[in-house]
Formats: C-alpha cells, sequence, structure tokens
C-alpha cells in the first residue's frame, strides 16, 4: 500500500539552504517530548498513539451502536461545534456523493450537522425539516456544557420524543462526551442513553479518531476500520524513530516553522483542488487555529478550494501581499470517471479537450497555478493522496495531528489548551445574565452604557 507524499521542494527554494536540516534537532527534541509526555501540556497526549491502540471490540461496539441509528433513522443529526463536529463532517463529505441529500437512493441515512452555530433560522429550518420524519441525534460534546451545542440538543430531545415517544427515542439518541462530568453526561445518565466517552487526555480538535468522529462516520456507511488502518500506517509512518528526511510529518513541521520563522510567511492556505475537501481544510484550520495560535505567535490557518477561488482569491494570491504560502492536497486518482464529448460546432472551442478526463484538466489547472504562485513568491507545499478513501483519510488525519504535535511545540506554544476561546463566552454569559455571573454582567452592562 502506498502513502500520501510530502513534496517541499517548492517551498525550500524560499529558504536559506540548509534551513530546513537545521531544524532537525528541535524537529526532534519536540516529538521525543510529545512521546516522553514532557512537553506542555502533556495530559492532552492520548490521541498520539490512539490509532494503533484501538481494540476491535471497540471498533464492533460502534459499528453496533451506527447500525441501529442506521436501522431506525432516515436522518441522522450531528450535534456538536469544533473538534467535536468537523472532523467527522470531514470525512462524511470527503467520502460522500457530492449530492447525497438529493440522491434518490436512501441506503445511508441523511447525516445533517447541528449544535454548530446559534443562527436561529438554522435550527427554525431544521426542525421544520425534521418534522414527521425518523430522526435520531448524536450529542456529541467534550466539556459536555457547550451552549451551542447544549441549546440545539434541548430542541433535538424534544422534538424526538415528541414525534417517537420518550422510551423509543432512548434508542436513538446517543451521546459522546466526558466519563463523568457536564451536562450531556447528566441527560444521558438520567434518561439511559447508550453513551461513548471521549477519553480526558484526547482534546477536541485531536479527536475525530475517538467516537466522536468515528460514530456519525459509520453511521453515514463509511468504513471506520480502514479510516484506521491508515491511521495506523501514519503513525509508524511518522514514528519517532523515523529519519527526519523520511518522516513526513517532521519536514512538514520543519518547512512551515522555518517559513514562518525566516522568510515572514504568517499565513498558510490549505488549498485543495476537490470541492469534497472543503471541511478537510476547516477541521485542519481548528486543529491548527487552535494549537498554535497564541502568546502572540502562530501561522494564520487559511483555506481556498481551488479552481473555484482562483477566480475570486487568485488575485491575491498572486500579487498580495508575501506573506502567504500553500499546502495542496492533491488527490491523484479520482473515484469517478468523465470525458470531454466531442461537439461538431464547436462553439466553445472546446474541442482541444475531447476524449480527455476532466481531471486530466484539473491536474493541469494545478500544475499551472503551482508555477504561477510560486513565480509570485508563494511558497508551495504539496501533499499527494493516491485515492480519496477512508484508508487515505486516516493517513492524512494522523499526519496533520502529529505534525501540529510537533510544529506546536518547535513554535514553542503549547499547542493543546486553547485559553484564549474563553473570552467570548465570558461577555456572551454576563450578557445574558447568566446566573454566577452577575460581577461580569454589571462591568460589562457599564462597559457598554460608557462606549455608546
Ligand atoms: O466538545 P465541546 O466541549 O463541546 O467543545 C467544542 C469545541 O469548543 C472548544 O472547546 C472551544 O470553545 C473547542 O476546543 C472544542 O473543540
Amino acid at each position: 500500500m502506498k502513502n500520501i507524499t510530502l513534496d517541499v521542494s517548492k517551498a525550500v527554494q524560499f529558504l536559506a539552504e540548509g534551513t530546513v536540516k537545521a531544524y532537525e534537532p528541535k524537529v526532534k527534541a519536540a516529538q521525543e517530548a510529545l512521546e516522553n509526555g514532557t512537553c506542555p501540556g502533556n495530559d492532552f497526549l492520548g490521541w498520539l498513539h490512539l490509532p494503533s491502540s484501538v481494540t476491535p471490540e471497540f471498533m464492533r461496539e460502534i459499528q453496533d451502536c451506527a447500525d441501529t441509528l442506521r436501522a431506525e433513522c432516515e436522518v441522522v443529526v450531528v450535534a456538536g461545534i469544533g473538534g467535536s463536529y468537523l472532523g467527522a463532517r470531514a470525512v462524511i463529505e470527503a467520502l460522500g456523493n457530492s449530492f447525497a441529500w438529493l440522491v434518490a437512493d436512501k441506503s445511508n441515512p441523511t447525516i445533517l450537522f447541528a449544535g454548530n452555530n446559534i443562527g436561529e433560522d438554522y435550527l427554525a429550518e431544521l426542525t421544520e425539516y425534521l418534522k414527521g420524519k425518523k430522526f435520531g441525534v448524536i450529542n456529541i460534546s467534550k466539556s459536555g456544557t457547550t451552549t451551542e451545542t447544549a441549546l440545539t440538543f434541548r430542541l433535538l430531545k424534544k422534538q424526538c420524543e415528541e414525534q417517537r415517544g420518550k422510551e423509543a427515542a432512548k434508542k436513538v439518541i446517543v451521546a459522546v462526551t466526558d466519563a463523568t462530568k457536564g451536562a450531556a453526561r447528566a441527560a444521558a445518565d438520567k434518561e439511559g442513553y447508550k453513551t461513548f466517552v471521549i477519553p480526558d487526555n484526547v482534546g477536541g480538535r485531536f479527536s475525530v479518531l475517538t467516537p466522536v468522529g468515528l460514530l456519525p462516520i459509520a453511521c453515514a456507511g463509511f468504513d471506520i476500520t480502514k479510516l484506521i488502518a491508515g491511521a495506523v500506517d501514519m503513525e509508524h509512518a511518522c514514528g519517532k524513530d523515523v529519519p527526519f528526511e523520511e518522516n513526513p510529518a517532521a519536514v512538514y513541521a520543519a518547512v512551515r516553522n522555518g517559513l514562518y520563522d525566516q522568510a515572514g510567511k504568517k499565513i498558510e492556505i490549505m488549498v485543495n483542488y476537490q470541492p469534497k475537501l472543503h471541511y478537510m481544510s476547516e477541521w485542519w484550520k481548528q486543529l491548527y487555529g487552535e494549537s498554535e495560535g497564541k502568546d502572540g505567535k502562530g501561522i494564520f490557518p487559511a483555506s481556498c478550494d481551488f479552481t473555484t477561488d482562483l477566480h475570486s482569491m487568485g488575485q491575491w494570491i498572486q500579487q498580495g501581499e508575501r506573506s502567504i504560502y500553500e499546502t495542496v492536497i492533491s488527490i491523484e486518482k479520482p473515484n469517478r470517471e468523465l470525458l470531454f464529448p466531442n461537439d461538431e460546432e464547436n462553439l466553445d472551442g472546446l474541442n482541444f479537450l475531447a476524449g480527455k478526463r476532466v481531471d486530466e484538466v484539473n491536474k493541469m489547472a494545478e500544475l499551472g497555478t503551482r508555477l504561477a504562485h510560486v513565480d509570485g513568491g508563494v511558497p508551495n507545499i504539496r501533499i499527494s493522496v493516491p485515492e480519496l478513501n477512508e484508508y487515505y483519510l486516516g493517513q492524512l488525519i494522523y499526519f496533520f495531528e502529529i505534525a501540529c504535535g510537533i510544529s506546536g511545540n518547535v513554535l514553542g506554544v503549547n499547542p493543546f489548551n486553547q485559553p484564549g476561546v474563553e473570552a467570548y463566552k465570558k461577555n456572551m454569559f454576563a450578557l445574558l445574565d447568566k446566573p454566577g455571573y452577575e460581577a461580569e454582567s454589571k462591568a460589562i452592562k457599564e462597559r457598554l452604557e460608557k462606549e455608546k
């Protein structure tokens, strides 16, 4: 079986000779510290050897639960936000039909995502759509107290119970949460829902290979054993004893730190040429953004879907401030085949493409863009993925996780906390007069009064 491969040749040309190699000791030290548990945030290292420690029994338990939901539900709503949402959506959208919700063959339940915003229209339209439908809910929250998810779950639980009856609803509501703490755990214990535990030592953004991601992915009909198999193989390919040059995670971590430190590249744009990978970039943005953006430091993770965004962001990338670099996820072989037809009249002048696969044009767009952007001063990292399937997504996920752990340590931050996210929550609770926030409520209201 091939592995995903990393090509940094068009990025290192923007660095002085020997720069990447000079990061080797720091990268090695970071990886040792992860392995030995001596790095900052060392109580959140449960993801490091998670793929290779998953047991067949555990996979069976997840699959059995998914099979129950698949048998009982035409729609499964996955309620969660951030790390309790993005990984599952990334994999499901990458593997699913681009028009899944319109496809008549309903051998799989429709998977919907909620609990990731507080849009009243969104929630009203969701509950309206679910009226009269046989739906189930996977309520995912590590803390069990996240407002967006808890609020959505309250609505969905009520509706599910009203439509199915309280007893029948229990069979199709599953909680993935903390072992003991939080509102999601309390509701699950009281009602007797099936539950899965998010291990304490696995942070939300590193949790896609736990039931957080595996249960929704299995519900959608995808093979979670292949996903884990890919992750296990990448765990080995990026092991701490693999020589630096042969370890893709070590090289990626070194190059991005080099570009940031030595070449003033403060923004990394994750690029795909397959719209199905849009949420893969969203997942990656949280992984790297929450892990590295702190202490006044960190590369800003952005994303573009090409060629779509070449017609909106292409100008900026080609000629705007030279503070960016690109990392391209390139799928070597599409799963489907479509040839351009010949047209007698050739009014569009496209007969030169007749008989060619659509992907041939896409690949030339990718190569042409790479050359143009590199010429324009944008370093280019390329991750080549042999095929878009469960196995290679498993590889990609673990590759980004381990590279993130290494990169954050090289940067000199704790990659496993996210203290900054609390600031908006504190203000929101104060503004909503949440019990326990009386002093903050008073202070924020006085401040707003003054700012009027
Ligand atoms: O799983 P939870 O606890 O609901 O958290 C969801 C997300 O919210 C955050 O805690 C940020 O507030 C993320 O780190 C996390 O992935």
